[in-house]
C-alpha cells in the first residue's frame, strides 16, 4: 500500500501567526513553502530570510517550491538553508541537471515542476537525477484555483516512464487538491499531494488531512 504524502501549502495560511499555523498541521508529511517573485509568477510571496526562520521553528520538514527567475542561482541556497526538498521549475533553469546535483549536494531531495503546458517527454532523460517531479494541476501563481484535468495524461505518461526505467522518484502534484480531485491524480500515478485551500481552509486542519488520506486511497 503506497503512502500519500500530504504536504499543506501555508500560502493559505495565516502570514501573521506562521508558527500556529504550522501546529495545525503537525500530522502531515511536510510544510510547503511557495516561494514566488513576481516575475515567474504574477504573485509575490516569501524569500530566504522567512524560510530560514520557518526551517528553525517547523515540526514538519520542509518542502519548498519555488516559482522563481534564476532558479539556478537561488535554489542551492533553499538547500543550504535545510529545506528537505527544493523544487525548481524547468522553465526557469539553464542548467537543470547541474542544478539537481547542486541540490542533493547540499543535502536536500532535488525536485523539479512543469506548468501545465509543459511537457514532461523533453525531461525524461533526465528523472534519474531527481527525487520528485512536481506535476503542476494548476497554472502557478495563486493557491483557491481549480485542479485541471488536462494534466492527468502527463501524469500517467511521467508515471509509466518512471516505473519503466525502474526509477524511484516520486511524483507531486499541486493545485486544486480537494476531497474530489486527489483520487484522480493518486489513479493517474501521483503519491505527494499539496493541499493549501482544502486543508487551511478547514476549521480542523487535522481532519482535513486525514480526509485527503482517505480520498486518496486506492487498492494498488
Ligand atoms: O504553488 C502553488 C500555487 O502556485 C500551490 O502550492 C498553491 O498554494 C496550492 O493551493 P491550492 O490550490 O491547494 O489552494
Ligand atoms: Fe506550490
Amino acid at each position: 500500500m503506497t503512502h500519500l504524502r500530504i504536504n499543506p501549502s501555508i500560502l493559505s495560511a495565516d502570514f501573521v501567526n506562521l508558527e500556529a499555523e504550522l501546529q495545525r498541521i503537525s500530522s502531515a508529511d511536510a510544510v510547503h513553502v511557495d516561494v514566488m517573485d513576481n516575475h515567474f509568477v504574477p504573485n509575490l510571496t516569501l524569500g530566504l530570510p522567512v524560510v530560514r526562520r520557518i526551517q528553525q521553528v517547523s515540526p514538519l520538514p520542509l518542502d519548498v517550491h519555488l516559482m522563481i527567475e534564476d532558479a539556478d542561482r537561488w535554489a542551492p541556497q533553499y538547500a543550504e538553508a535545510g529545506a528537505a526538498s527544493v523544487t525548481f521549475h524547468a522553465e526557469a533553469a539553464t542548467a537543470p541537471v547541474k542544478l539537481a546535483r547542486e541540490l542533493r549536494d547540499a543535502g536536500a531531495k532535488a525536485a523539479m515542476a512543469l506548468r501545465p503546458a509543459t511537457p514532461v517527454e523533453p525531461y525524461l532523460d533526465m528523472l534519474g537525477e531527481l527525487d520528485m517531479l512536481l506535476v503542476m494541476t494548476v497554472e502557478p501563481g495563486f493557491g483557491g484555483q481549480s485542479f485541471l484535468d488536462l494534466t492527468l495524461p502527463k501524469i500517467r505518461r511521467a508515471a509509466s516512464a518512471i516505473e519503466g526505467a525502474g526509477l524511484d522518484l516520486v511524483i507531486q502534484v499541486d493545485g486544486g487538491i480537494t476531497e474530489e480531485t486527489i483520487l484522480r491524480a493518486a489513479e493517474a500515478g501521483a503519491t505527494v499531494f499539496v493541499a493549501g485551500s482544502s486543508v487551511y481552509g478547514a476549521d480542523d486542519a487535522a481532519s482535513a488531512i486525514t480526509a485527503l488520506r482517505t480520498a486518496g486511497f486506492r487498492d494498488a
